[in-house]
């Protein structure tokens, strides 16, 4: 960029840039006896800005007129005294371009200033009055003026309310306009301008730029007020949703769900009593067992923007303690995500026309899915998603749903509705998503037990799963809080290490004799454990790396935090 054009005055070199293409044969030929001249002015303005002078084709215009008009008065002054560089600054320039054009007596064109005539040569599209100072200035008298004023002012690209002349003046002079300058005013004669000295325009016009600079910072300070006080508001709206929540005990609004969520012995479970039923559900590593046994977990998703996110939850269902993980993902995200391990398989099928086809190839060999980590929101992506929700719904098996897999219900609830194998696992901007597209109503985040509880059953007693401080598990029947140690690292991927040990625990779970469960839901038994380590995995990682911490450091300690949870 060679410099920032906004200005209202025209630099020498931006001044010579345009007449170099405006003076350009081809350009010339286009404008000679054109009246509609505009086009051509669009592409003069266009190939300015490449240049990297930012300047609209009106006032493209505006300044080849001036420099006509500089010119041509310039010409006749010479015929008089010989003084034409005082007058056209670009005189040379201007001969060189306008020598070989038809002959316009320079009279003429001058006269023409005083009557408004833009369109004599032929070459000007519709005429204009002057209405600001310095252009009566730069067009009654040339404008080497600048060259001792150096000043250069700044509009924003944006209406600015300016107000012109005194307090006194009428009301419609604060009209806004889009170039910064005051629109709507009555146009003023050129005389009115052309009687003042050289001087006091200048200083007229600075007047009125200060003023129009001043009332911008005015408005604009005002805006960021608004704008703080909205995000404020906002900030602390979004800290009142996030409180921990008001025991359900405590609160005497919602008698239904007290009773609900206290079926479970009368309180809401927590790690103490479900941790055991994790353990019962974990199968034994024997040597009788062939691979793939422990778990072939399918994650649906994967994109070109986000390819970390399916390696997460794919490599966290293998550490966790499945035999195979496969990735269906586009084909650009694949081999990034092959890259990243050998350990898994990846299939580069998702944004592929028969995607269904390629995906049901493997599916009877699924004993879960795993939908949304790094899905992404493209259209094409999304239904091919829903397309393997529908199919794995067939096969009976358990279907996670995280990340865009759940912006995919937002918009489709009926797609999961009632799949008792269904599991989302929504952090906080999710769920209210999800409450909102269900319920039709705003969250009420006072109470989030009695929520979640809400949107399970609106949805058929699927199990939610709401991330947070505390995560919050329910069947819309019972409500489990886990709230296993963590730490205050919450960098990105710790959601996807969740739903993809969720893959796994949900197939070992519903593998397993209600006893194991002593009766509680499998997918609410698989979710508990599953928060509870990626917690575990968090706090562990935490202690070694403090702020560094981040996911993959999280996915080193699983196989320590599943020890110290499950197996000790
Ligand atoms: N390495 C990778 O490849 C990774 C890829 N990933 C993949 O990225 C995709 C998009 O996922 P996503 O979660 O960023 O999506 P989206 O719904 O736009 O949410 C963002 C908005 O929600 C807000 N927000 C979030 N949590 C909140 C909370 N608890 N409480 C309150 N607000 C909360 C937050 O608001 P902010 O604070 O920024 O104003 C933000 O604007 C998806 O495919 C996922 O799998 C990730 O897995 C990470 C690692
Ligand atoms: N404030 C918190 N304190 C402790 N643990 C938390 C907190 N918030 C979230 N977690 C834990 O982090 C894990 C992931 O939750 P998070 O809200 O980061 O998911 P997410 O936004 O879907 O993640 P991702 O970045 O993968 O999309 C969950 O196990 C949750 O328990």
């Amino acid at each position: 960029m060679l410099a920032n054009t906004r200005g209202f005055l025209w630099s020498d070199v931006e001044t010579r840039a345009l007449l170099d293409i405006w003076g350009e044969q081809d350009v010339q030929t286009a404008l000679d006896g054109n009246f509609r001249n505009s086009h051509v002015y669009r592409d003069v303005a266009c190939r300015l800005g490449e240049m990297g002078f930012e300047r609209t084709p009106e006032q493209c215009r505006i300044r080849v007129k001036s420099l006509k008009r500089q010119y041509y008065q310039a010409k006749e002054g010479t015929k008089k005294n010989g003084q034409y560089h005082k007058i056209c600054k670009f005189y040379d320039e201007m001969e060189r371009i306008l020598s070989n054009r038809p002959h316009i007596d320079p009279q003429d064109m001058i006269d023409s200033a005083a009557i408004g005539d833009e369109t004599m040569d032929g070459t000007e599209e519709e005429g204009e009055g002057i209405d600001h100072p310095l252009e009566a200035h730069m067009e009654s008298t040339g404008e080497c003026s600048y060259a001792e004023h150096p000043v250069k002012l700044e509009y924003p690209s944006f209406p600015i309310p300016v107000t012109v002349g005194n307090s006194t003046a009428p009301r419609q002079n604060n009209i806004q306009s889009t170039s910064g300058l005051p629109a709507g005013r009555p146009k003023r004669s050129k005389k009115r301008y052309t009687n003042l000295s050289l001087d006091k325009l200048m200083e007229r016009f600075l007047e009125q730029s200060m003023e129009a600079e001043e009332n911008f910072y005015k408005y604009e300070e005002q805006r960021l007020r608004l704008e703080e006080r909205r995000r404020e508001a906002e900030h602390s709206r979004e800290l009142h949703m996030l409180q921990p929540n008001h025991s359900l005990a405590s609160n005497p609004l919602h008698p239904l769900v007290i009773e609900r969520s206290f079926s479970l012995g009368g309180t809401v479970q927590r790690s103490m009593d479900i941790l055991p039923l994790v353990r019962n559900i974990i199968p034994p590593l024997t040597s009788k067992k062939h691979k793939g046994q422990d778990g072939r977990i399918g994650i649906i998703g994967g994109c070109q923007e986000y390819t970390g996110a399916p390696y997460f939850a794919a490599i966290t269902a293998l550490k966790v303690g499945a035999d195979l993980s496969h990735v269906f993902c586009t084909k650009d995200a694949a081999t990034v995500i092959k890259s990243y391990s050998p350990e898994l398989i990846v299939h580069p099928v998702l944004d592929s026309p028969n995607a269904l086809e390629e995906v049901d190839k493997w599916l009877p060999r699924l004993h879960s899915v795993v939908v949304g980590p790094g899905l992404g929101r493209d259209d094409k992506l999304l239904k091919n998603a829903k397309d393997i929700i529908e199919k794995s719904k067939t096969r009976d098996i358990p279907i996670i749903i995280d990340a865009d897999g759940l912006w995919l219900i937002a918009q489709q609830p009926s797609i999961i509705q009632g799949y008792q194998k269904g599991i989302l696992t929504p952090n906080f901007m999710e769920f209210s998503r999800l409450y909102e597209a269900v319920h039709h109503e705003p969250l009420d985040s006072r109470d989030n037990q009695r929520s979640v509880a809400q949107l399970s059953s609106a949805l058929g007693n699927l199990t939610v799963v709401l991330k947070g401080e505390e995560d919050i598990i329910t069947d819309g029947n019972k409500v489990m809080v886990c709230s296993q140690e963590g730490s205050g690292r919450r960098c990105g991927g710790q959601g996807d290490l969740l739903s993809g040990s969720l893959g796994v625990l949900a197939h070992w779970a519903f593998m397993s004799s209600a006893d194991s469960t002593k009766g509680v839901s499998p997918s609410l038994v698989a979710a508990f454990g599953a928060c509870a380590l990626t917690r575990q995995c968090n706090r562990q990682a935490f202690h070694k790396h403090g702020r560094a911490t981040t996911t993959s450091d999280m996915i080193q300690e699983i196989s320590s935090a599943f020890k110290t949870l499950y197996e000790s």
